[in-house]
């Protein structure tokens, strides 16, 4: 008989997005996203990070001053689209922890992602999450907060 305790699609593609996410070295935010086909198949996943050659080290990580993180970080969701190097996204599924903001809804709606899951919203108020709804809405990307009955998964490195 089979077993019962496996987990679902979307806690496999969510987890993997938060494991991603891991890799960030953002010391507020740390953002994962996977981006899925229509066979349950992984095309890309991405998280938060600068690009190639501009090292975490060199370039700043804060948020306020003259000199911050958000000139030079690339989003979660934008880095999935770039990683899946011309991968056809089109009705593909984004799974992502923080709801994408506006310049990422941009990328998903050209991309031909059909629909967005989500952990949480922590910026629903801010501009950019507004206008980011706005227009995943106009353009039919389909928007779902991620549900479980599991509170978390763990993963073990020793057997
Ligand atoms: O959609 C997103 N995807 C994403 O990867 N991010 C990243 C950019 C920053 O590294 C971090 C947000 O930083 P903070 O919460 O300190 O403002 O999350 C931020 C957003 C904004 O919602
Ligand atoms: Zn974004």
């Amino acid at each position: 008989m089979k077993r019962k305790d496996y987990i679902s699609w979307d806690e496999y593609f969510m987890g993997v997005a938060i494991l991603a996410s891991k890799r960030s070295k953002d010391p507020n935010t740390q953002v994962g996203a996977c981006i899925v086909d229509n066979n349950n198949i992984i095309l890309s996943t991405g998280y938060n990070g600068f690009p190639f050659g501009c090292s975490d080290d060199d370039y700043p990580w804060c948020r306020d001053g003259e000199d911050t993180k958000y000139s030079y970080v690339v989003h979660a969701e934008l880095n999935a689209i770039l990683n899946a190097r011309g991968k056809n996204l089109k009705g593909a599924r984004l799974y992502v922890d923080l709801f994408p903001c506006n310049e990422c809804a941009k990328a998903i709606i050209q991309s031909g992602i059909a629909e967005v899951v989500y952990l949480y919203d922590k910026y629903a108020d801010s501009a950019a999450t507004v206008a980011s709804k706005r227009m995943l809405q106009s353009a039919g990307v389909a928007c779902r907060k991620f549900t479980s009955d599991k509170k978390s998964l763990s993963i073990d490195f020793e057997k």
